[in-house]
């Protein structure tokens, strides 16, 4: 018998302009539970732009965005709840120590003591951190930051994993790592909705993927469809194909020429 996945994220016909520029246009996509979803594009296409909207931090133009049923601009208490979010950014409570960190967004999430100890313990030690769990903050690397952010946002076993740029300082040991952890999260039933720039991560992992390109869908569907529509066999053939990139070949031979 057939078990009916359900979605958890929705968004519908999304907008969303910056001074008279549309950056985001008529956006609609949705991951079911169990599910990994990948917004693609080239730099200033509008993923960071949509994921702020997914986390309530921007407000849309037009459309609408449900996450686990709940509209995310009227309840983002709720959101907070299901939803764990890894940002483009590598900011954190810089003079905390990883372990305060994490003890700080437990307590915030509700996450009684003794299960956060017990879960915190575990994935420091899984990402090689649990050795670092008194240093500052402020003394990690960019690779260890986003670790601890990435940890951050499973502690409350979300419904929701959206990662926007998640491998970014990453060594290869832990993309291949993390890209365990992903599809084991998946496998419990996680939707997670995944803004990267690293295609071979992305064709690895997802299930479905939606290719923007200055904010327009240019491609969407699932990995299989969009690699057959544009006769690829990687997911960058299939992006180069969808995004018209340009050969910059000969502007490249131009500007060397000068020196
Ligand atoms: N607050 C803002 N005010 C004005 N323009 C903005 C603002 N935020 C984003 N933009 C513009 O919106 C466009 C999309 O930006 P966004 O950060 O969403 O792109 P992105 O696809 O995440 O890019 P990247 O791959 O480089 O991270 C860009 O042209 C950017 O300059």
């Amino acid at each position: 018998m057939k078990v009916l996945q359900r979605v958890v994220l929705e968004v519908s016909k999304l907008s969303k302009s910056f001074q008279q520029t549309k950056v985001v246009d008529q956006l609609s996509f949705s991951i079911q539970e169990g599910e990994i979803f990948g917004l693609l594009g080239p730099n200033g296409s509008g993923k960071t732009t949509t994921i702020r909207m997914m986390t309530g931090h921007v407000y849309p133009d037009e459309g609408d965005i449900t996450i686990a049923g709940i509209d995310v601009m009227h309840d983002s208490l709720a959101i907070k709840k299901v939803t764990g979010i890894v940002p483009d950014s590598d900011e954190l409570i810089e003079d905390l120590t990883a372990w305060e960190f994490l003890s700080f967004i437990a307590a915030i999430r509700s996450i009684p003591k003794n299960i956060a100890t017990e879960r915190s313990s575990e994935w420091l030690t899984l990402f090689d951190l649990y050795a670092h769990r008194d240093r500052p903050l402020h003394s990690f690397s960019h690779g260890m930051r986003k670790k601890v952010q990435f940890i951050a946002a499973v502690l409350h076993t979300p419904k929701l994993i959206i990662l926007d740029e998640p491998t970014t300082g990453l060594d290869p040991d832990m993309v291949i790592m993390m890209k365990q952890v992903l599809l084991k999260l998946k496998a419990k039933g996680s939707a997670i909705f995944l803004s990267t720039h690293h295609l071979d991560f992305a064709q690895e992992i997802c299930d479905h993927v939606c290719l923007i390109k200055k904010g327009v869908t240019v491609a969407k569907g699932s990995l299989a469809f969009v690699l057959k529509k544009s006769k690829s066999i990687r997911l960058e053939d299939a992006y180069i194909y969808f995004t018209e990139r340009e050969d910059r070949e000969d502007q490249i031979d131009a500007l060397l020429g000068h020196w």
